[in-house]
């Protein structure tokens, strides 16, 4: 065989799709040629055939071989096109076999889909297939949509299925006014497309119409002069349609013989469709030519089958009703169920939302709460920092950083108070800078200030932690040494003393001279109380500087009287 183009082949199978149904000769030789040479095809092409194909198998009515491409192309083809149209022959093929729900179910999921579908012939045959299956429902108003919708987007090849659609709805639901008009256009319309087919479907409902009416002749004639085309065309489901009626026909106008051998042949192609009402009419006709011939055992035997077969119609008729109510039920409740559970979803985002705000505002309390804490704390912090400064400054003298008076009187009762009470000894010195005046005559305050912190730096060198030193007036100095004996505080008031003479010595003013004198009192001899013990620290202090300054003096625990004091221990207790 001569190897066929990929262009020609393309062109073949469109031009192949367009005559399947005028030209079923030339249609079945292209498939043929083209099976042949299924090698050189591309995989489009290759699942274009294998539709057509299908659809071939399913027009013959072999819906074995019909189902198993139909399987095969949905599960192999990638080609929306191809997919589309093979679940629209489907639902075709499920109709004619009666499996109406599934063809209802399949044909919304196919109307649902329909917005995505760009191509022509796929949206025609879908938009036909709907307006088929709502007329035979008996949904005649969705019929005329779905047909009034192929007239608008696809008035080329199947305004002509469209129409013949329309026209059954139209003759079925019994709106016949005008109706002979249309029969006519819609003839027309087929004619025009060249759908042979379809024109005879037209004309099976006129002939119906003429019989009603009682012209019988008329529809006689109408089927007798279109009937080679209907043979022609091999669609068995219409040429037992074209053969029920003719029976009809000729048996109202008395013509038995001819009535009965059309009823004979619709009885003999009925294997494949035995609830179709044309084979109901075929043995109601059979019947009543027996009875009228008297052979009333054959007319029994009709009359049986034609009340089955009646039955079996009537039962189908009502399937497809019960068919399309029960699939909009059920796509009534899925849709119900989607709203429920967007409804539910609706729910989940807005409470998902609502904790993410709650979350975030739990975290702007916590991040507001740690902030006032924190500046709470930060606040506190500076409150206590101020306190403990303004506690220090007022403790402590601000010349020489040591105790001022009144916490050193505080700080040496407690101290006194424990000694008291552990039983423990205590000395009191008293320390008073020599003729310091001259100090501050000879060389000036500043000096003056600093030979008072020489001094005091000279004390602590030799103090201990225990140790409670102070500032009691302008150059005089008090220290309370607990735990200690009279001979250990001599030997260190000795050892201040000499001190302060060095380090002052030692100042960068030339032939500064200062000195201190020491009054010593002890708990031993004067009592832990200590405006006892600063008076007789006083009066030995008073006592070192009468006998001629820089040293130290004892108290020998009792009250001497004189003329004044040297400093100003005594009243700073009050
Ligand atoms: N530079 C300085 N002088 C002070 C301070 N406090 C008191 N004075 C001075 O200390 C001097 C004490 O003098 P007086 O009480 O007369 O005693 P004195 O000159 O030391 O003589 P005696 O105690 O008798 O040896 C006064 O001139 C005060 O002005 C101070 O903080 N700095």
């Amino acid at each position: 065989a001569v190897p066929v183009a990929s262009g020609d082949v393309s062109v073949s199978l469109k031009h192949a799709d367009s005559i399947k149904l005028s030209d079923q000769g030339e249609f079945q030789r292209i498939l043929d040629r083209l099976d042949h040479d299924r090698a050189a095809l591309t995989q489009e092409q290759t699942g274009y055939l294998h539709y057509l194909q299908a659809w071939q198998a399913a027009y013959r009515g072999d819906y074995h071989a019909s189902d198993a491409m139909v399987g095969e192309l949905l599960e192999k083809s990638h080609d929306t096109t191809v997919l589309f149209r093979t679940k629209v022959l489907k639902v075709n093929t499920l109709a004619e076999r009666s499996r109406y729900e599934e063809a209802f179910q399949l044909e919304s999921q196919l109307l649902a889909r329909l917005p995505e579908i760009t191509d022509a012939d796929a949206r025609g045959q879908a938009l036909v297939i709907a307006a088929y299956l709502y007329e035979e429902a008996g949904q005649y108003d969705l019929a005329f949509d779905y047909a009034d919708q192929v007239f608008k987007e696809s008035p080329g090849p199947y305004s002509c299925k469209a129409e013949h659609a329309r026209l059954a709805a139209l003759y079925k639901s019994g709106r016949l006014e005008g109706i002979d008009e249309q029969f006519r256009k819609g003839i027309e319309i087929c004619t025009e497309a060249k759908d042979p087919l379809y024109s005879n479907g037209i004309r099976f409902y006129m002939a119906s119409l003429a019989l009603q009416r009682g012209h019988a002749e008329d529809a006689i004639r109408l089927l007798e002069g279109n009937y080679a085309s209907v043979t022609h065309s091999n669609y068995q489901m219409l040429i037992s349609e074209f053969d029920a009626l003719l029976a009809e026909a000729y048996m109202s106008t008395g013509q038995l013989a001819q009535a009965k051998r059309f009823a004979l042949q619709v009885v003999d192609q009925s294997t494949r469709n035995e609830y179709a009402e044309s084979l109901s009419i075929a043995y109601r006709v059979l019947y009543l030519i027996e009875k009228q011939q008297g052979h009333l055992d054959k007319a029994l035997v009709y009359h049986e089958q034609y009340m089955l077969a009646n039955k079996g119609y009537l039962n189908a008729v009502n399937a497809r009703a019960l068919a399309y109510q029960t699939v909009q039920q059920q796509l009534a409740a899925k849709k119900l169920q989607i709203d429920t559970l967007s409804k539910q979803n609706e729910i989940l985002r807005l409470q998902q939302n609502l904790d993410r705000k709650a979350t975030e505002n739990s975290r702007l309390y916590i991040i507001l709460l740690v902030t006032v804490l924190a500046f709470i704390g930060f606040w506190a912090y500076r409150i206590k920092r101020s306190q403990l400064r303004f506690m220090r400054l007022a403790r402590r003298d601000g010349l020489t950083g040591i105790f001022n008076r009144q916490h050193f009187v505080n700080e040496a009762e407690l101290q006194l108070q424990y000694c008291r009470k552990s039983g423990r000894e205590a000395c009191l010195v008293l320390i008073d800078l020599d003729h310091f005046k001259a100090v501050n005559d000879n060389y000036g305050h500043a000096v003056g200030d600093r030979v008072l912190k020489r001094a005091v730096a000279a004390c602590h060198a030799h103090l201990r932690s225990t140790d409670i030193f102070g500032r009691l007036g302008g150059e005089e100095f008090g220290i309370v040494l607990p735990e200690c004996t009279l001979e250990q505080v001599l030997s260190r008031a000795e050892r201040i003393r000499r001190a302060i003479v060095e380090v002052v010595r030692g100042d960068a003013v030339d032939d500064i001279c200062v000195s201190a004198s020491f009054g010593v009192a002890s708990t031993a001899r004067s009592g832990h109380d200590l405006r006892q013990l600063l008076i007789h620290a006083d009066d030995a202090l008073y006592q070192a500087k009468r006998e001629g300054r820089n040293r130290v003096s004892v108290s020998d625990g009792r009250a001497k009287p004189r003329l004044g004091t040297v400093g100003a221990a005594t009243g700073s207790v009050q």
